[in-house]
């Protein structure tokens, strides 16, 4: 079904055209609710004389930044634009020779003889541009991927050394997402310094030369060229106050077709028929956008033919005048010639210098949220350094420990007191939301307590050197990372290899000790290439596994860890019954005397044999003790397990008979949805 495109009103500043589709579907422009999206008003606000005053703090950074990556490019290509301004301006004078002399009195032989050596001079000249050109090109062809690498490294780098709890931030997230369009723009930027450079030398150098050839022949240039300039202006302004309407359609094109090839989106786009539906809404879309696109063409076209009228007439004004001087013997031939050339020129390079002064503009905002967020990562970076932890594990003892998360009013922890003993398997059992993650996030060092104290052998958290808390945990979470590389690296990605450890043979034979122990060798033997299969469906050549393998390979990495602390939250929950058995078994047994297991999951079989239990509710600790006590005291623990066990009809068989087992609901049996 084709949808009828509705067009609003002109497209300003604040009221963007809205397709019908963008309105059925996401209720109405899909904005982004980030950093740059800001840009797209802001940049309509840009006038030029705002934009050369602004220009050297926009460029500042990146400059700093070539500066920094590469001087002897950045200086090679700033003498080079500069060598270049010069011989355009010495170009002009030797033509005005030239000029001067074939204009000259004698005979035609006699003339082109003289002006001999000023031509040579003027090819000497060209070709020392030409140089100088490709030397430029070269330099800056050797700056730009540079600068990119070191912005996107910079970038990179923050956002890895900062706190979770930054990451978890809305408005840090907002920076970070902004800020990732800095590095190819901090690379576009350098291309457009270098242009803006390039053509304001030619520009002065040019205006100099008509200074020295007349007084009156810089005003007549300005006469000619302004009104190419204003267009060039004018059709950028336009541009971005189209770009603002066009990118909420592209944005909403874009994420229409995401979803009509995505994989998680396949079933449904073809057994519920969305794929027809969402296609119509794509064509309405698209649609959408090509009408804007040709409204700016139009107006693109309109504007350049008016700029060009106007700078006619001002040629006409200005040749006229000219040829007033020329006549009345106040300018000479030769000059009035080497005039023409020069306004040529200098109109070209003004309209030129315009286009890549916006251009710097727009990419240097792009630049400016990634220098916010440097800053901004700098300061909520994990700090480094501290109290180093003893060598040997003991305790990690929590008193007291309150934990809010910076969105939410209620406390995720609250005065949660616990201790976890070397040798020892701890589980956290509660109902969803009841803190246990969280709890998990605290030992892994991950947030720190708001108030209360965690300490490591009696070393608090928030002095400690946090590199070494982290050092030793090992975080096994339901949703770990399903690396895109090769099996092994998968698992000895565990404890990254220092260099040259990297598949040398130890490590090889830890992989394998660690696959067996979880299961994962015998998911290893039936990949096509055993440990060197890649494990990313995105790939040709590579090998998907399902949930459950995923999750061996997950223990595996656990276990390859090696760490003092392992955190496991919610292990198993994709395993088959034999395999989960197997998995609690194998958890268990990770348990050593310098190491400690500290087990999350609502599976109530496998934390029967922890040594201790601790029941979290509302984000508070409300019991504690072996399985055998919380059955014998019938509390919350009680109830969990037999709820669970009902459902397999043993319950009865526990202990704790006293507790109030809630059965499961039976359908109505007049229930339209149940057949
Ligand atoms: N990143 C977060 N930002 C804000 N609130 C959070 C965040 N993570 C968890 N919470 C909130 O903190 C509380 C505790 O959540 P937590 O994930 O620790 O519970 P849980 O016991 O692990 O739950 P589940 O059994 O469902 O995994 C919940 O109210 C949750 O909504």
């Amino acid at each position: 079904m084709r949808l009828r495109v509705r067009l609003l009103k002109r497209p300003a500043a604040a009221d963007p055209a809205v397709s019908e589709s963008e309105r059925r579907l996401f209720g109405g422009p899909l904005r982004y609710d980030a950093g740059w999206a800001n840009h797209e008003y802001a940049q309509l606000e840009s006038r030029l004389l705002t934009t050369l005053r602004s220009m050297p703090r926009m460029a500042g950074g990146t400059l700093r930044l070539a500066w920094d990556t590469d001087r002897r490019a950045l200086l090679t290509v700033a003498f080079a634009e500069a060598g270049q301004g010069v011989t355009s301006a010495a170009g002009l004078l030797v033509l005005s020779r030239v000029l001067r002399t074939l204009f000259g009195a004698g005979s035609a032989a006699d003339r082109l003889h003289a002006a001999l050596p000023a031509l040579a001079a003027g090819a000497l000249v060209a070709v020392l541009g030409a140089v100088l050109a490709s030397w430029s090109t070269a330099a800056a062809g050797r700056l730009e991927p540079k600068v990119e690498r070191a912005a996107h490294e910079q970038y990179l780098k923050a956002a890895v050394e900062v706190e979770l709890e930054a990451i978890e931030d809305g408005e840090f997230r907002r920076l970070l997402d902004s800020a990732q369009w800095g590095p190819p723009s901090a690379r576009r930027t350098v291309g457009a310094c270098v242009a803006t450079l390039g053509g304001l030398i030619s520009l002065v150098a040019t205006a100099g030369v008509l200074t020295v050839l007349h007084p009156l022949l810089l005003p007549m240039l300005l006469l000619i060229a302004a009104p190419r300039g204003w267009g060039a202006m004018r059709v950028a302004q336009r541009r971005y106050l189209s770009m603002m309407t066009w990118v909420e359609h592209v944005r909403a094109a874009r994420l229409i077709g995401q979803l009509l090839i995505s994989r998680t989106s396949a079933p449904e786009v073809r057994v519920h028929g969305v794929g027809r539906y969402l296609l119509g809404h794509y064509r309405n879309m698209a649609e959408h956008a090509e009408g804007e696109a040709t409204r700016l063409a139009r107006d693109k076209a309109a504007t350049e033919l008016l700029a060009a009228a106007l700078s006619g007439v001002a040629a006409l004004v200005t040749y006229t005048a000219m040829g007033l001087l020329i006549v009345t013997g106040r300018m000479d031939l030769a000059v009035a010639g080497t005039a023409v050339i020069a306004v040529r020129t200098g109109s070209a390079s003004l309209g030129a210098l315009v286009a890549t002064t916006n251009t710097l503009h727009e990419e240097s905002l792009y630049v400016r949220d990634l220098e916010r967020f440097v800053a901004e990562a700098g300061r909520r970076a994990v700090p480094s350094g501290g109290v180093p932890l003893p060598e040997r594990l003991g305790t990690l003892r929590l008193e007291d420990v309150s934990f809010r998360y910076p969105d939410r009013d209620e406390p995720a922890l609250s005065g949660v007191s616990l201790t976890i003993e070397a040798g020892t398997v701890t589980a956290l059992v509660g109902e969803n939301g009841s803190g246990k993650s969280t709890l998990v996030k605290l030992l892994a060092g991950l947030h720190l307590p708001d108030t209360g104290a965690l300490t490591w052998d009696g070393v608090d958290v928030r002095e400690a050197d946090r590199e070494q808390v982290f050092d030793r945990v090992s975080l096994l979470t339901q949703d770990f990372e399903r690396w895109p590389v090769t099996a092994r690296t998968n698992i000895a990605i565990g404890r990254p290899a220092a260099g040259g450890e990297d598949g040398s043979p130890e490590q090889a034979a830890d992989v394998a000790a660690a696959a067996r122990y979880a299961g994962a060798d015998q998911v290893v033997e039936k990949l096509p290439h055993g440990y060197e299969t890649l494990l990313a469906r995105m790939f040709r050549g590579a090998s998907e596994l399902s949930g459950g393998q995923w999750q061996k390979f997950g223990l595996a990495r656990t276990r390859f860890r090696d760490a003092r602390v392992l955190v496991v939250d919610e292990p198993t929950s994709a395993l088959d019954p034999e395999a989960e058995i197997a998995a609690f078994d194998s958890i268990r047994g990770l348990a050593g005397p310098q190491r400690a297991v500290v087990l999350v999951t609502h599976r109530m079989s496998g934390v029967r044999y922890a040594d201790v239990i601790y029941v979290l509710h509302e984000g508070r600790l409300v019991e504690r003790g072996s399985h055998e006590e919380l059955l014998a005291r019938g509390g919350r623990y009680a109830a969990m397990f037999r709820i669970q066990a009902d459902q397999y009809g043993d319950g009865a068989k526990e202990p704790g008979q006293g507790v109030p087992i809630p059965r499961r609901a039976a359908a109505p049996r007049n229930d339209p949805s149940v057949t």
